[in-house]
């Protein structure tokens, strides 16, 4: 595990390292400006008002000059703070949009067997809330800090050299707010901080799932157990926030009261110097506002360190999800592109965690070139775990799958894919148009080619029948394509691919009989002469295979010409499965 998360994370910022060094610049800039805005102001009314006490002095009083100062100062101060909050903000968007591409980059080579291990709510809080969170590393730790240490130097010394007294007493509060306060806050803050990240994952993760699920939640009329567990959680997340908050409101209470002690200090001080003569009565304005103005810029660093156990709880759940390991990787010096896409599996066994039963063992199977293999069995026979196997999304722990005659660990990954139409289990409609969803198959394929696709796919009829055919919006916000449909869309997308290799998980799976009579015509055409895995239970798709295999706890129990398969399928517990 990252031992500093937030170090690791700001590494990362590094294309923003001018950028943020600008808004520092820019910070110290409004804080000097502030600072020398109240103190000049508060010596000028001093000033003035005991210039003021005779026509003499007051005649002699130069008020041109303070009075352009202050003009001065309040017109930087608003120009820097617009020009640093520009800049600061920037900067983080900047970085937070760079985490979130570094943390998608990250996700990319765990899709999909390490993901499937995720959920997906939880996922998608650590690309938006864990991410978010850390704009406080920047905007509200680092920039603070260093604008604090600045301002107590500059005020401190300027204290000094006036009443060296008041100084030691201002610095002392100063280093109280500025250090021990934000560290023991630190030391306070780590248990909630960590317990309202650990809240909002939970509440998210379960508002989301309650939401994807809600049909069901309903038709079960468990949607209010639900809505009370997500209450729960949102308790939980409240009483974090609660002792939060308290927190908060005691470390702003007692760094505004170290602002008025210091304050009163300076007043007590200053009174006595100037009864004694030694410290003229303005200066005793401008040193008190000097110290209000001080105090106002350590306010900001028990609040911000009091979070950051919440910080760096988000900053580590994102290295800990970046350090995953990819189950699959690509081979540091890859084989040469195999000639031929005849597939071998020889005696290949995968189990998907330790201790777990088999889901896999002893598979010997060939895939010739142009050859078609049906894959038969009941349901957790190890039929899908063999296609991920072929796919590459996983590797065998024993045993080998070639490709071409070299290993699928000796290939890039991409190299496979490039090569491999793949229809899964569950067809993932993206939001966008239909046209869009093709297009992932062949990015390039011009409108005779879809129309062609959409033709073979059956979905011609319905694309017909829509007002703006292929360009209608589908997926989230847009027509919801039923599950037939979306199957035939991603069907489309596969013969786009005209890939020499496929792999079809339950192709015709959501299909009415007629429906289904077509595709397996369309599935005829398609696989012809190409190198095809189809996964069924509906033995009307047998047709489209050369052979098969009946598959059985993860082996395979018998293997030949279809109808044979089919006819030793029925005896066997399977056969139900198998049966329409
Ligand atoms: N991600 C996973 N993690 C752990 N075990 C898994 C995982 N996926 C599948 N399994 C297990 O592996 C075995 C084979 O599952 P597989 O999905 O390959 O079966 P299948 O024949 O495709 O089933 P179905 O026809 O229902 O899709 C089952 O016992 C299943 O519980």
């Amino acid at each position: 595990m990252e031992k500093r998360p937030l170090r690791a994370i700001l590494r990362m910022a590094r294309p923003q390292r001018r950028q943020m060094v600008l808004g520092l610049v820019l910070a110290i800039v409004t804080a000097l400006a502030g600072i020398g805005l109240l103190v000049l102001s508060g010596w000028f009314i001093a000033a003035s008002a005991v210039a003021g006490a005779t026509t003499a002095t007051a005649l002699a009083f130069n008020f041109t000059s303070p009075s352009a100062g202050i003009r001065g100062f309040a017109v930087l101060r608003t120009g820097s703070r617009y020009a640093e909050r520009l800049v600061t903000h920037d900067a983080t968007f900047r970085f937070l949009a760079g985490l979130r591409v570094w943390l998608f980059r990250a996700a990319i080579p765990l899709a999909p067997a390490r993901l499937e291990e995720q959920r997906g709510g939880d996922l998608l809080n650590r690309m938006t809330a864990d991410v978010d969170s850390l704009d406080a590393i920047y905007l509200r730790v680092i920039v603070p800090s260093i604008v604090a240490g600045i301002a107590v130097l500059l005020v401190g010394g300027v204290l000094l050299w006036l009443a060296p007294a008041a100084a030691a007493i201002v610095v002392v509060l100063a280093l109280l707010v500025g250090i021990a306060l934000p560290l023991a806050m630190r030391r306070i803050g780590a248990a909630p901080g960590q317990a309202i990240a650990a809240a909002t994952a939970r509440l998210r993760t379960r508002i989301v799932e309650g939401v994807q699920g809600l049909a069901e939640l309903k038709v079960y009329q468990a949607d209010g157990r639900h809505a009370e567990a997500v209450l729960g959680d949102n308790e939980t997340l409240m009483a974090a926030q609660r002792r939060m908050a308290r927190l908060s409101g005691i470390s702003t209470a007692l760094s505004g009261l170290a602002g008025q002690l210091a304050a009163l200090a300076i007043l007590a001080l200053g009174v006595a110097g100037v009864a004694a003569g030694v410290l003229p009565g303005p200066a005793v304005a401008l040193m008190m506002l000097g110290a209000l103005a001080l105090f106002d810029a350590l306010v900001p660093l028990p609040l911000a360190f009091q979070n950051l156990g919440r910080t760096r709880a988000a900053a580590r759940r994102l290295l800990d999800f970046a350090a995953l390991e990819p189950l699959v990787r690509d081979p540091a010096t890859p084989a040469a592109a195999p000639v031929g896409n005849t597939l071998v599996l020889s005696d290949v066994a995968y189990r998907y965690r330790p201790g777990d039963r088999p889901a896999l063992t002893g598979i010997d199977l060939v895939l010739a070139e142009g050859q078609r293999v049906a894959v038969l069995g009941p349901s957790g026979s190890g039929k899908s775990t063999l296609a991920a196997l072929i796919l590459r999304f996983r590797d065998p722990d024993a045993g080998s799958i070639t490709l071409g005659g070299t290993d699928l660990r000796a290939l890039p990954q991409a190299e496979i894919w490039r090569r491999v139409a793949y229809l899964s289990q569950r067809s993932q409609i993206f939001a966008g148009t239909i046209r869009d969803n093709l297009l992932i198959g062949a990015p390039e394929a011009d409108d005779a080619t879809l129309a062609a696709a959409v033709e073979a796919a059956g979905l011609a009829g319905w694309v017909a029948t829509l007002p703006r055919g292929l360009d209608t919006w589908v997926g989230e916000a847009g027509i919801q394509a039923s599950g037939g449909q979306a199957r035939r869309i991603a069907l489309a997308r596969c013969i786009l691919k005209d890939a020499p290799i496929l792999v079809l998980d339950e192709p015709t799976e959501g299909l009415d009989g007629e429906t289904e009579d077509q595709i397996i015509d369309a599935l005829d055409r398609l696989t012809a002469g190409r190198t095809t895995l189809v996964i069924t239970h509906r033995p009307a798709l047998l047709r489209l295979a050369e052979s098969a295999v009946l598959m059985a706890e993860g082996r395979i129990a018998v293997q030949g010409v279809p109808a044979d398969v089919l006819d030793a399928a029925l005896p066997v517990r399977a056969k139900r499965h198998v049966a329409v």
